[in-house]
């Protein structure tokens, strides 16, 4: 056994007694000191109290009984010692270092053939195979053992045991101090069993936790061997070789198209993606970059139509009227077709909500074959949603174009960017500076986006830009458009767009059959006339949308089915209601004599239910009409009594069966449903738009007045009352929510009124004496506007003069403090209006001759034009 020794006067002893020929030592082990729990004192700490003391104290605190033994080696402070056999200290001989008397002890006698002896080293000895057999640490030690023990014998193997147990020392200092050599071998028994148990839990412990190295083990593998598999199948998206490799292929495609400087920062990108640990957020950042660069289609085109005959028929297919933008795109077209290619274009569709201007820049799509994309600009106050993020920033994005770009494939779309009159106002940065990039042909062949940081060419994109005011549009993006009216439809226009388009189509949306139902002209013209009178045509559409979906109810209710056959059969029907009967038998015997009377059937009820609904004459449309009002359609009827009877009996099947009988005769032919103008409120309800006009006749005072909006043009009365003449009170108070503009147009009517009234009747006092009060009917809506002002100073005159305005005269223009007449906007949408509340001669001022001579034939028909008004009196002509 090697051990320390510390203090360095017992080394030197030792060293001194090793040089004699029987180099030998006692030793013995040190009791815990007193008080203390030799369980919670450490080993550093006893031995440091051990080395203080000195002779006697020492004594008393080492074990009686210890071993001689021989000192077979010094190295150092080490000493390694063999044991021989058990002394006994008796006294002390000397205190530094201590020398004690011994008594040399001996086993006590024993009998070598007793059983218990015999047994008991047996068992030791078994034991310690065992433990030897999971303990490989064991085995140097025994081995060591082995060849210094010399003869085997009882009390060596009781040593033995103990000695290579590992037990407690005070356990091994009670087998030292044991010398009846069968307690000696119980106790050896006692500590080898103990380390039996030991070596066991050693061995589960090593157990599991192999188990658990060889699980994450197995698991690392099994991953492998699945990335493996993906790798092959090319399903694994996080390897980065297999991105790589996925990006490569993508840009091989493109190589010819994609342009150096995007390759050579693809080639870049791909570099670093190689460099970088899959899990950062860098990688994903890379990743997602060339993922938009090599997915954009760099100068892939789609083949453009250049044929112009056959985009007017898919431009006329798709839309009524609109000429003037159907002949602005077949230039477009004819343009292409001579130089051989297209270019990019921005044209601008303005005009009130609901005249087709999304959709005919979808039409517009479809006949130059190219892409459609559509984004609205309404509201984008986000400099970044069109020139997208810069890649710094998580989840920066790219802008609109590329997004555009990505989804659509080629780099020729039609891109339309709807709303571009209600662009945001910007707080980082002004959108609309951003579009001007995008949308100038000058710039957007080298356009920018943050994101992909390489340019874009959007040359060959046409851009087509939809507005309800283009006053509202920034005047730089207004100078780079080509701007095409389309100011709204009169009747005659809605009654070929309702019955061509509208009305075909809703009816394919709902399922109805042409011989189904019939719209005549004149519920067309009461819809378009007393429901849906602004410029548009989407109020219009909703209403025949409403009328469908009436008279598809409708059919519907009379049985009518137009969607594909069903497996239900008659004779399924009549299984079913069989299986019903017998229910019937069984539980309500009173319904089912009901049900025999009325079917004057036993078994199958069906069968007469149908004869009975079979034999019932076709009702007439009045007769529909009529039933529908009284709820009592003699289909219908039959059919709910037929349902009644059958919901009697408490069978659920008896519900179903009913209402597969229903779908049985679902392809009975009905009678053709008619819409007419007599009829019409029945599918729309009561007409909702008033007409415009107050007075048949304007009385004195009261003139016609024509505004517009981007809702399209109206009518208004301008009407002038005297409130009270006293001299000198001349004034003018003004009512019917007039913005500034028209207030100040107002009291500018009114000087001027007085200067012609000076001029023409220097002695009339109307307008110093008399208080004027000037009201636009209406008075909820909100007005503005200076058109307005001719009209007031008509209404003036006429009161001043007591004469009352020509019949069915409307008139617009605004007037200058001298009484010039200005022209104003909006000609086609105020003839519009003028025209539907039946006037027969508008008065505008003659700047605005050339927009009134542009106006399409149907628009213009039956109007005067040019026609010269004297105002009142006055010898100076207004140049109206
Ligand atoms: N001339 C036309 N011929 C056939 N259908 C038309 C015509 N004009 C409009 N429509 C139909 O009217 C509906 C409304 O048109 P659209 O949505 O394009 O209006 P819009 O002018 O873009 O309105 P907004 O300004 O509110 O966006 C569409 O279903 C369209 O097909």
């Amino acid at each position: 056994m090697p051990i320390h020794v510390k203090d360095p006067k017992l080394l030197q002893a030792l060293v001194e007694n090793s040089k004699r020929s029987g180099p030998y030592a006692g030793a013995f082990l040190v009791k815990d000191d007193e008080g203390t729990n030799p369980n919670t004192v450490t080993s550093s700490e006893s031995d440091n109290s051990i080395h203080d003391l000195k002779g006697k104290e020492l004594l008393k605190r080492l074990h009686d009984v210890g071993t001689l033994a021989q000192i077979t080696r010094i190295q150092g402070d080490l000493v390694v010692l063999l044991g021989h056999h058990r002394v006994r200290k008796t006294e002390m001989v000397a205190e530094d270092p201590l020398i004690v008397k011994v008594d040399h002890l001996k086993e006590m006698p024993y009998d070598k053939d007793d059983d218990v002896i015999k047994a008991t080293s047996f068992e030791v000895i078994s034991t310690l195979r065992d433990v030897l057999k999971t303990n490989s640490l064991w085995k140097d030690q025994v081995q060591t053992y082995t060849q210094h023990m010399g003869d085997f014998n009882y009390p060596r193997l009781a040593d033995f045991g103990a000695a290579i147990s590992g037990a407690n020392k005070l356990l091994c200092q009670e087998v030292l101090e044991e010398l009846d050599v069968c307690k000696r071998l119980k106790l050896t028994l006692e500590l080898v069993k103990r380390e039996l148990e030991i070596s066991k839990l050693q061995e589960s412990i090593a157990k599991t936790i192999e188990e658990k190295v060889t699980g994450e083990q197995r698991r690392y593998l099994l991953n492998e061997l699945l990335k493996a598999i993906k790798k092959e199948l090319g399903l694994e998206t996080d390897d980065k070789t297999a991105l790589s490799e996925k990006f490569r292929e993508r840009i091989e495609a493109k190589k010819d198209k994609c342009p150096p400087h995007v390759l050579q920062v693809i080639e870049e990108e791909l570099t670093k993606l190689q460099l970088l640990e899959a899990s950062s957020s860098e990688f994903s950042v890379t990743r997602n970059y060339l993922d938009w660069l090599t997915l954009l289609p760099w100068r892939d085109y789609s083949d453009e139509n250049f044929d112009v005959y056959h985009a007017q028929c898919i431009l006329d297919e798709d839309h009524y009227g609109l000429a003037n933008v159907k002949e602005r795109i077949l230039e477009f077209i004819a343009v292409g077709k001579l130089r051989g290619s297209s270019q990019g274009k921005i044209i601008c569709l303005s005009g009130p909500p609901g005249v087709g201007k999304t959709s005919i820049g979808r039409s517009i799509a479809r006949a130059l074959n190219r892409k459609f994309y559509r984004f609205s600009v309404g509201g984008l106050a986000d400099v970044a949603e069109i020139k997208g993020h810069r890649r710094t920033y998580v989840g920066a994005m790219p802008g609109k174009m590329a997004q555009c770009l990505k989804s659509v494939g080629t780099a020729n779309p039609l891109v339309l960017i709807d709303e571009i009159d209600k662009l945001g106002r910007g707080h980082s940065g002004d959108p609309a500076s951003a579009l001007l990039e995008l949308l100038d042909p000058e710039q957007n062949a080298n356009f920018l986006d943050h994101y992909l940081d390489v340019p874009i060419d959007l040359s060959k994109v046409l851009f087509v830009c939809t507005a309800n005011v283009i006053e509202m549009i920034p005047n730089p993006l207004l100078d780079r458009m080509e701007i095409i009216s389309i100011a709204g439809y009169i009747t005659d226009e809605k009654m070929h767009i309702a019955r061509d388009y509208l009305e075909k189509n809703t009816r394919e949306v709902s399922g109805i059959k042409p011989e189904q139902v019939e719209v005549t002209d004149d519920a067309l013209l009461a819809l378009i006339e007393n429901y849906c009178q602004e410029a548009g045509v989407r109020n219009l559409q909703k209403h025949i949308e409403k009328i469908y979906r009436k008279i598809a109810l409708k059919l519907v209710r009379q049985g009518v089915s137009n969607g594909p056959p069903r497996d239900i059969t008659i004779v399924e029907a009549k299984e079913d209601l069989a299986s019903f009967d017998v229910a019937i038998k069984v539980e309500d015997e009173k319904s089912k004599d009901s049900l025999a009377k009325d079917a004057s059937v036993d078994v199958n009820p069906i069968d007469s239910s149908l004869e009975n609904i079979n034999a019932i004459p076709l009702t007439t449309e009045s007769e529909i009409d009529h039933n529908e009002h009284s709820n009592e359609d003699p289909i219908e009827k039959n059919l709910q009594e037929t349902t009644k009877v059958f919901n009697t009996s408490s069978a659920p099947e008896a519900n179903k069966s009913a209402q597969r009988t229903t779908e049985a005769l679902a392809d009975k032919s009905v009678e053709k449903i008619i819409v007419n103008a007599s009829n019409l409120g029945d599918f729309v309800g009561k007409p909702v738009f008033q007409t415009e006009r107050i007075y048949d006749q304007t009385p004195v005072g009261v003139v016609m007045g024509l505004a517009w909006n981007s809702m399209g043009g109206s009518t208004l009365y301008i009407e002038t009352a005297k409130v009270e003449e006293s001299e000198g009170k001349g004034a003018l108070v003004v009512t019917g929510q007039l913005g500034d503009v028209m207030k100040e147009s107002a009291q500018i009517a009114h000087t001027v009124c007085r200067a012609v009234l000076l001029e023409k009747e220097p002695n009339n006092p109307f307008f110093a004496k008399l208080k004027l009060h000037l009201h636009v009917p209406a008075g909820a809506i909100p007005k503005d506007g200076p058109s307005a002002g001719c009209t007031m100073v008509t209404s003036m005159l006429s009161l001043a003069m007591g004469k009352s305005v020509k019949k069915d005269l409307a008139m617009t223009g605004e007037v200058t403090l001298t009484g010039r007449v200005l022209p104003i906007g909006g000609v086609k949408e105020k003839t519009i209006a003028a025209r539907r509340s039946g006037v027969k001669t508008i008065i505008f001022p003659s700047a605005n001759r050339r927009d009134f001579d542009e106006l399409a034939s149907n628009v213009k028909e039956a109007h005067d034009m040019g026609v010269k008004v004297k105002v009142n009196s006055c010898k100076r002509e207004l140049p109206i």
